[in-house]
């Protein structure tokens, strides 16, 4: 659907639906607040790999919708109002003569399979799309641009990235000092900035943007969404979840023998999640071999009528075993802690959990013990933790760091900034940061898909009676 240029006006366009009215976000781009920009000719047009015809280049008038279903039956409700995004893709024009551009790229928070691969695609992109020749690794996280030296990169030192976990910049929580931070951005001379991490970078990310608006510098910041929790709003996922779920997978069906196999046996699996059980979900769903989910967006408890216990006592009685997996910000208000846990925090400012696994198999033997003190029982704990997210991206999210960087070397050529690239609705769109760094992807547990895991666990709903 075409709608009229976003530049021509600050109001955002409208688009009528059976749900209301649709509006583009409008992006931010360098010519709000320097004048001097001036735009030139794609380079993709004489790259020698592209050929480009019609309907190559993407207009400002091409978005995606956030929103794509609508019932038809619905009265129209003129009040309320969807976003639509900018669809991702190379312009015709853009604001950056490649000769010219220093980009830097920094990877920050914690790892996610796929980082490698999107500071590979980042750096032949901009290298083989664009003819960028100078592009900068930023070491350890945000810190970084101000305590250590950039490292040059280019095709040759990447090659071979997409195979490997990790981030060979490294990564690191904490260090943002904003004044610091944009100082060093400017004395390295940096004009083009992506930055790859997740919610607590993107927040960094929009100050880092909001003070490059103020000091009005000709420099272009671009996030790239990296979650394994996949608690990042907007986009469908983040690259590397899937990923994830099937190394999740591997625990549970490792808890499931280990279950089958020991006399009264509980396979007890911790999945990562710090405040959103999406991992855990769908190892789940993907599994079917869970007797029980446990996530933090739903509370649960042990003891008494439609407790996990009494649920776990018949589902033994029934198949002789159990499994049980625990995503690991679930259950934390249960656990016992000291005043200083309670305060504990990361670098980042991010709560410190406790082991939600260890502290559930000690209640399940204890109460073993005392429910059924003559049988055997055995609880097995798997604690994959790390292991499900420092391993190499898998074809599928390969193939996604590759698209949503390509997007958003697009996006900052064309002069567009402050805004985050990823897939909406299967579609690339830009976004912008600050609209990222606010929403949270949180389970819904009153969706169909949380209802399919009770269905498949056939697991309580732990309302006490
Ligand atoms: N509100 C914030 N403002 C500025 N920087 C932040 C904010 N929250 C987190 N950061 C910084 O972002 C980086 C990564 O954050 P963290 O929460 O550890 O990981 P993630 O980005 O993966 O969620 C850290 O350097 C941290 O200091
Ligand atoms: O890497 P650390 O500091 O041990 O933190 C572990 C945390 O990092 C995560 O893997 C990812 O969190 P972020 O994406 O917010 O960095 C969480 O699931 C987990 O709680
Ligand atoms: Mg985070």
């Amino acid at each position: 659907m075409a709608i009229s240029s976003p530049e021509s006006t600050d109001l955002a366009n409208t688009v009528s639906t059976p749900a209301g009215s649709v509006e583009l976000q409008r992006l931010p781009h360098l010519t709000d607040y320097l004048s001097n920009i001036e735009t030139r000719p794609n380079p993709l047009q004489s790259n020698p790999y592209y050929h480009p015809s019609h309907g190559f280049y993407i207009s400002d008038s091409d978005v995606v919708f956030r929103r794509i279903t609508f019932d038809l039956a619905q009265t129209p409700n003129s009040g309320s109002k969807q976003p639509a995004y900018h669809r991702a893709g190379p312009r015709k024009e853009v604001v950056f003569d490649p000769t010219g551009v220093r980009a830097a790229i920094v990877t920050c928070g914690g790892l996610c399979p796929g980082m490698n691969t999107v500071i590979r695609e980042l750096v032949i992109g901009l290298w083989e799309l664009y003819g960028v020749r100078r592009i900068f690794g930023v070491g350890a996280g945000y810190r970084g641009f101000y305590s250590r030296d950039p490292v040059e990169l280019n095709p040759k030192l990447v090659h071979n990235l997409h195979k490997k976990g990790g981030t060979i910049l490294e990564t690191s929580r904490g260090g943002f000092d904003l004044g610091k931070i944009v100082d060093a951005i400017e004395r390295h001379g940096f004009n083009q900035l992506y930055i790859i991490g997740g919610d607590g970078t993107m927040r960094g990310a929009v100050k880092i943007f909001d003070e490059i608006r103020r000091r009005k510098l000709n420099i272009g910041v671009a996030g790239i969404p990296k979650t394994v929790d996949n608690d990042i709003g907007i986009i469908d996922r983040s690259f590397g979840f899937q990923t994830a779920v099937e190394m999740a997978q591997q625990a549970i069906a490792a808890g499931h023998v280990e279950a089958e196999s020991g006399v009264n046996g509980i396979g007890l699996v911790k999945l990562m999640g710090r405040s959103t059980g999406h991992i855990a979900l769908h190892a789940t769903l993907s599994s079917r071999d869970v007797d029980c989910c446990l996530i933090p967006e739903t509370p649960f408890f042990l003891e008494g009528k439609g407790g996990l216990l009494e649920f776990l006592e018949n589902r033994i009685k029934e198949n002789g075993h159990a499994v049980v997996v625990v995503a690991e910000g679930a259950g934390q208000e249960l656990i016992p802690r000291t005043e200083a846990q309670k305060e504990e925090r990361d670098e980042s400012g991010n709560p410190v959990f406790l082991d939600v696994g260890s502290w559930l198999k000690s209640e399940f033997r204890s109460w073993w013990s005392r429910s059924h003190p003559n049988e055997l029982f055995t609880v097995k704990y798997i604690d994959p933790t790390y292991m499900i997210r420092a391993v190499p991206a898998n074809a599928v999210d390969n193939m996604y760091c590759t698209l949503v960087a390509h997007s958003a070397i697009h996006g900052v050529m064309a002069g567009y900034t402050g805004f985050v690239s990823g897939p909406v609705n299967g579609i690339y769109a830009y976004i912008p940061l600050v609209e990222v760094a606010e929403t949270k992807n949180e389970v819904n547990v009153k969706d169909h898909k949380w209802a399919w895991v009770r269905s498949v666990t056939n697991q309580p709903d732990f309302i006490r009676v």
